[in-house]
This record gives structure tokens, C-alpha cells and sequence, in this order.
């Protein structure tokens, strides 16, 4: 019990305090010199520190020694801590370095200063990244030094190799094969076209998403609307790159990715596995699917992407085992699927809660589709503007990636000087809700910022979805195409609305949990969408 310290007598309080030191007095003394140590620390690492070192990009303050006491804020939601440290350092578009979990990040926020760590790949690392990433799924340490330090021969067989890459860089070249515009693409695209065609009718609809539709007659279906829309898209994805070969072996592979795409984030974080059970056993689970797809004869596997079978005949090659190319595989599936299923729902959400776009993309998209179900892709490619607009604004909104790179050697990067071993964020939500560039209200869906603006806006530093310089997603042909057809493919459809009793729901981005491109909506939040055929 503490004693009470003033009770009116000033001689008795003192002795009273004095006999309370000689009490406790270790404790005290332990409290008095670690405030006395924190202090110190902070003095010199916050204060004296960047005095003489000036070139390091300031670090936001901090109470915590080596750890940093953001890594809550971090987990809990990045875009605010960071919007804070910009805000504490005057908005002056200067790197900054935040320390979370024991690890700095210097974090890049002006354009400019973007493009520079694009352009370094000499001492800036995202293949760190990416070993980081496949060492988590388990691939061997002798795969890896395979596929990242033996340079594949610049005469092998198969698709040409003029530099005499290993084959994780070349995948990169063979990824670009495959979704760069070509008939490659156009037959990714084919197949995609053809899967919603068959499946987004009522019928047909009420089959598939019979395990999660909410209520259904004869005249319409209720589905929630990110479910609904991850489950199709990752169907669609599924059977663009691997024919229907998974399907026979896991017809249910979709929902495990799900399940696994859920809560990919603790990949990210690289969760131990005790912390994160869930997470992998469903990719326990696809990687066991792979292994059985890898066991089929290739002649049997059919109507898959040029890019599935290049690739093993590569992983081959090089002698890498099943399992390996089985965990490879399964993060194949992962970046297909995961960005265009949020793609597809935020663009629906948005349209949805802005119903005039219905009528205006209705009408723009209407001369694309013929009388006997005949879609022309083409038209929608290049006359749709206002769907278009739509598409850049959807991706406006939702990005909460950050392009990460690992420092390998000290770098300048807008005069300030990076240490080798720390790690450098882009965080491209920044760069979009710069109303400098963007407008006004950037919290607000106005596609019509767009409007004769295209080119202005997702041509410059400031646009950066898809990441930037040589890593820059090579997906972002084919999820336009895919989520475009899509969007516009329902609207024609079917009448959308929302139950009444939702008219108030609102989906709201996750801006908390780390992902490569779209945040998924916040745990919990969901929309039910009604789709009720359209007379013709
Ligand atoms: C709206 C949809 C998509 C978004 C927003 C998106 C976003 C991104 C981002 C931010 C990166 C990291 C870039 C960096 O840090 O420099 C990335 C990488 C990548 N994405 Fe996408 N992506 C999308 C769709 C796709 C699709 C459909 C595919 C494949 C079919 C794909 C394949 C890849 C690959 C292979 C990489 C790694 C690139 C490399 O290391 O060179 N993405 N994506």
C-alpha cells in the first residue's frame, strides 16, 4: 500500500517519503536510472545524433531503444503513423526513418525521389525481398542458390536467354512474355472472357455460389459482394493459368486461397509459424494440390497459360524438386488472383455507392456486346473512357501497397544518405492523395478527375499502383482487361442494388495490414449485392 504522502503536515510527509525510499530503496533507485538512461538515449539518438550526421534522413522519435515503439501503430494502421511522422516533420517531402519490430525504414514520399530508388538496383535490393519471401514457403536453401546464383546458359532450349540470367531474374522476362500486350495476353484474356460468360447468369450463379448466397428465387441472387467477386476472379485466374486440371484435383482450391490470401499478411510480417496456423495450413493445403497437379502427365494438362509449362520445363532444367516447384507454383497463384479479386469488388462497391455510373457505363459499354452474347473486347480496350476513369479512380483509392527495398550498400537518394541494412518504403497512397497533383477532395470517388487527364495523371512519378522501374507489375495489362470486362459484363446484365436493409453499409479499406498492391476491406464490413437479370 502506498502511504498517504500530504496529509497537511509538512515535517510528517517528509519523513513518511523518507521512510518510504529506505523501503524501496533498490526499486527506486532501478526506476530513477532507467528513466535517467531513457533520456540519455534519447537525447543523444533523436537530438545529437542527427546534429552530426546530418545527411541520415531524420527518425521519428521514439521512447523504445532498438525496438521502436511504432510497431503497434505499424500493425494497427501504417498509412496513419506514417501520415503522423509527416505531419511531425512539417510535410516537408523529405525522407524520413521510422524504426518498428527492431527494423528501420527510411520512408520515400516525394515523387521525385521515388523515381531514384526505381532506377537503383545496384545497391538497392528487392530480391532480398523476394528470397525472404520463398525462404517463408519453404523453399530449400539449395533451390534458392540455384535459381538466384546460377546463371541459366545463354544457348539452352526453350524460351531465349540472351543475358544468361539466373532463373530469378529470368522470370521475370518470361512473366513479361506472357501478360505484355501479344497473343499471349490476348489468349489469357480469351480464356477469362469465356469463364464469365458462361458463369455469370442466373442459373448458373446459383450453383456456384450456392455455399454463400444469402437468398435466391428465380428472380434474383443475394451474394456478398467481396466474396463474391474474390471467389469468381479467382476461379477465372485459376483456370487462365492452369486449365481445369486443379479444379479435378481440388475443386475447392478457390476457397482455400481465400482462406490463405485472408490473412497473407502474416507473410509479409514473416509470422511464425506458431502464430499463424491458420494461414498455413491453407497453404499446407494448396501447395499439396500443386504437388499433385505437377504429377500429371503434362500432355494432360490442357488449355493452361504458355507461361505454367515454360516455366516447369525451366524449374526442370535446373533440377529443382516437386515440393519446390509446388511452392513456387502456389505463389503464382497467389499474385494472379489476389490484386484483381479487391480490383473487381472496389470497382463495384464505388459504382454502386455512385449510382449514376451504372446508366453512364451502361450506355458507354452497351455497343461492345452483340445479340448472341458476343463481347468485343476490343471496344471496351479502347472506347470506353468513362469506365476507364473509373478503373484509375477505383485504383486510387485502394492502394495501400509500399514498394520495399533492402539497402545493400550506403546510398544517396535525394541527398540524404541511406545505411546499408535498413530498408527503404514507398508508400504509394501517399503519392495518390497528393491533392497538389490529384485535386481536391482525394478522399472522394470522382472519377471525372481524369477526364482529358489520363495521360498527365498515370503517366507521371506520382501514379504507382503497380510499383515502378524494373519490378514494376507486369499483371497490370491483364487486370485492367479482366476486371473491365467484368464490371461491364454485369452491369449488362444484371440490376444491381443493394437490400435496404445494407443501404447504410459501407466498405472501408484495410489500410492496417501490409499487401503487395489493394487493401482488402476492413474485417467484418461486407455488402450484400441483389443481382436480378435485366430484361433484354
Ligand atoms: C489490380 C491488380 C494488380 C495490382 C494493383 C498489382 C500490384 C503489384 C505491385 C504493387 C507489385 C510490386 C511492384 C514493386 O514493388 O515494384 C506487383 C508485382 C508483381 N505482380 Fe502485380 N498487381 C496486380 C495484378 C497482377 C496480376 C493479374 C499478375 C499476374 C497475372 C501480377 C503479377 C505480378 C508479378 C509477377 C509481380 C512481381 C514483379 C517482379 O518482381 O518483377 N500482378 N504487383
Amino acid at each position: 500500500m502506498l502511504p498517504q504522502l500530504w496529509d497537511g503536515n509538512q515535517e510528517g510527509t517528509l519523513i513518511t517519503l523518507a521512510a518510504f525510499w529506505q523501503e524501496h530503496r533498490t526499486l527506486l533507485m532501478g526506476v530513477l536510472f532507467l528513466l535517467a538512461f531513457l533520456a540519455l538515449w534519447r537525447l543523444w539518438k533523436f537530438s545529437f545524433y542527427p546534429l552530426l550526421h546530418p545527411a541520415e534522413p531524420k527518425e521519428l522519435p521514439s521512447w523504445i531503444p532498438i525496438l521502436g515503439y511504432h510497431g503497434y501503430s505499424f500493425f494497427n494502421n501504417s498509412h496513419a503513423l506514417l501520415s503522423t511522422a509527416i505531419a511531425y516533420f512539417g510535410n516537408n517531402g523529405e525522407p524520413f526513418a521510422v524504426t518498428a519490430f527492431g527494423a528501420t525504414f527510411y520512408v520515400i514520399t516525394h515523387p521525385r525521389q521515388t523515381v531514384e530508388v526505381y532506377k537503383n538496383t545496384e545497391s538497392l535490393s528487392f530480391e532480398e525481398f523476394l528470397v525472404n519471401l520463398m525462404k517463408y514457403f519453404g523453399l530449400s536453401k539449395d533451390t534458392l542458390e540455384s535459381v538466384f546464383h546460377t546463371p541459366l546458359p545463354r544457348d539452352k532450349p526453350g524460351f531465349p536467354n540472351p543475358d544468361g540470367l539466373a532463373l530469378g531474374y529470368f522470370v521475370r522476362s518470361m512473366h513479361h512474355e506472357q501478360l505484355f500486350p501479344g497473343r499471349k495476353l490476348d489468349l489469357l484474356e480469351q480464356v477469362m472472357k469465356d469463364w464469365f460468360d458462361q458463369h455469370l447468369h442466373l442459373t448458373t450463379l446459383r450453383k456456384l455460389c450456392a455455399p454463400y448466397s444469402s437468398s435466391t428465387n428465380e428472380h434474383f441472387i443475394e451474394v456478398p459482394l467481396t466474396k463474391w467477386c474474390s471467389e469468381l476472379f479467382t476461379r477465372a485466374g485459376e483456370v487462365a493459368y492452369f486449365g481445369d486440371t486443379l479444379q479435378h484435383i481440388e475443386p475447392n482450391m478457390a476457397t482455400v486461397f481465400l482462406q490463405y490470401d485472408d490473412l497473407s499478411w502474416q507473410v509479409l510480417y514473416q509470422y511464425p509459424t506458431v502464430f499463424s496456423r491458420t494461414m498455413h495450413a491453407a497453404i499446407g493445403r494448396m501447395q499439396g494440390v500443386f504437388l499433385q497437379y505437377f504429377e500429371v502427365p503434362q500432355s494432360e494438362r490442357c488449355k493452361d497459360a504458355w507461361f505454367t509449362k515454360a516455366i516447369e520445363n525451366e524449374c526442370h532444367a535446373l533440377g529443382i524438386n516437386r515440393q519446390d516447384m509446388a511452392r513456387f507454383m502456389t505463389t503464382v497463384y497467389w499474385v494472379v488472383s489476389t490484386n484483381t479479386r479487391k480490383a473487381a469488388f472496389w470497382l463495384l462497391y464505388y459504382i454502386l455507392k455512385n449510382p449514376s455510373w451504372i446508366a453512364t457505363i451502361r450506355e458507354e459499354t452497351k455497343p461492345a456486346f452483340g445479340d448472341n452474347s458476343a463481347i468485343n473486347l476490343d471496344y471496351i480496350h479502347n472506347h470506353c473512357p468513362r469506365l476507364e476513369q473509373c478503373w484509375f479512380e477505383t485504383l486510387r483509392l485502394s492502394s495501400n501497397s509500399a514498394s520495399a527495398r533492402v539497402v545493400t550498400q550506403d546510398t544517396v537518394i535525394g541527398h540524404h544518405l541511406m545505411r546499408k541494412g535498413n530498408k527503404i518504403l514507398i508508400s504509394y497512397r501517399f503519392l495518390h492523395f497528393n491533392s497538389a497533383v490529384f485535386g481536391d477532395r482525394v478522399e472522394l470517388f470522382l472519377p471525372e478527375r481524369f477526364e482529358g487527364r489520363v495521360n498527365v495523371l498515370t503517366r507521371g512519378a506520382s501514379w504507382r499502383p503497380f510499383g515502378g522501374g524494373k519490378t514494376m507489375c507486369p499483371g497490370h495489362f491483364i487486370a485492367k482487361r479482366e476486371t473491365l470486362m467484368f464490371v461491364a459484363m454485369v452491369l449488362q446484365r444484371f440490376d444491381l442494388e443493394t437490400p435496404p436493409c445494407q443501404a447504410q453499409a459501407i466498405l472501408e479499406p484495410d489500410l492496417g495490414k501490409p499487401v503487395l498492391g489493394l487493401a482488402d476491406c476492413k474485417v467484418g464490413q461486407e455488402l450484400l449485392l441483389r443481382l436480378t437479370p435485366r430484361k433484354s
